[in-house]
């Protein structure tokens, strides 16, 4: 299952080579392109119910969210997946020990034993009032990097950054920016915080933003979500932290804590609706509640 167009250019040169190598390892190898944003899902939901063993993921963050999401609504939920990375950011696939190259991925994948690991679900409502459930694999979380999200993936702004340096540049831009919302925030039941907030990141993996090692305590097969509260701040605070997350240096700050959990709720007071950036992608806004599901997706990493 490929995303023609995750990672931009580096992404399309990386491809040929890889799938050499699978169809080296894989003889019966099939391709299946999205073709659209959203599609992955469609697709996923079609090849979890197809006579297949494994559905490789070939793509970026958003892409394996949007497979993860069609295989756990699907009516085979425990279709097994492993994961080709090409993307920008590609922050899921750090939470595994992959080699980068491509023989090397190939025959990992082929060796590696099957695992369970959890995924998070997220039940929030649309502009109608409509309940909406998605599920995600990597962090759901909302303030600056809701921001950053809707920075880093407008469509028709040129790609002149890619990778990390893009989420970089942008978290920068987005925290000159940002006005911090005020939200409560209730784990498992119990209020936490009420107020402005910079950031709430609830993960299942450690990274986001391209390598920002936000939640260094999540575990993706504990069947519990880490999340990182990271309360209000002076621009200039905020973006001293910035330069400590991508070696986790912002651990023992004392505007943040973190908490381990099965439930998280995000109710906003003021503004009602803001970008919530899902695995990477903005695809809800305004308050949700997430619920882990402990060893629900089977994976060969
Ligand atoms: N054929 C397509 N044309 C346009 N968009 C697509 C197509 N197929 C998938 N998409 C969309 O492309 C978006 C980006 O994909 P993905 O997140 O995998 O790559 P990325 O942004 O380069 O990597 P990362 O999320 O790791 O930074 C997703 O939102 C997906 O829905």
């Amino acid at each position: 299952m490929r995303n023609p167009i995750a990672g931009g250019r580096s992404g399309r040169k990386q491809w040929a080579p890889l799938l050499a190598a699978f169809r080296a390892r894989f003889p019966d190898l099939e391709i299946h392109e999205s073709r659209s944003g959203g599609d992955a899902r469609k697709l996923s939901r079609e090849l979890a119910l197809g006579p297949y063993d494994l559905v490789l993921v070939a793509g970026g963050d958003g892409t394996i969210s949007d497979v993860v999401d069609g295989v756990l609504g699907s009516t085979r939920p425990d279709m097994p997946l492993a994961f080709l990375p090409i993307g920008t950011g590609c922050d899921f696939i750090r939470n595994f020990n992959l080699p980068t190259d491509p023989m090397a991925l190939a025959e990992h994948i082929a060796s590696a034993p099957l695992r369970r690991i959890d995924a998070g679900l997220l039940i929030s409502r649309d502009t109608a009032g409509t309940e909406q459930r998605r599920h995600f694999v990597n962090i759901t979380s909302v303030g600056i990097s809701g921001e950053v999200i809707d920075a880093v993936n407008a469509p028709g702004r040129a790609r002149i950054l890619n990778g990390p340096l893009r989420f970089l540049v942008h978290s920068a831009l987005a925290i000159l920016r940002y006005r911090p919302y005020d939200f409560e925030v209730l784990v498992d039941g119990m209020l936490v915080h009420q107020g402005r907030l910079a950031l709430v990141a609830i993960a299942n993996g450690g990274w986001f933003g391209g390598g920002m090692h936000i939640t260094p305590g999540a575990d993706v097969a504990d069947g519990m979500f880490e999340v990182a509260v990271m309360r209000e701040e002076k621009v200039i605070g905020l973006l001293k932290l910035l330069a400590r997350l991508h070696k986790a240096g912002h651990v023992g700050h004392p505007l943040l804590s973190f908490h381990k959990a099965r439930r998280v709720e995000v109710r906003p007071r003021d503004p009602s609706r803001f970008p919530v950036d899902v695995d990477g992608e903005a695809p809800i806004r305004g308050g949700f509640v997430a619920e882990i599901l402990p060893g629900v997706l089977t994976v060969r990493t």
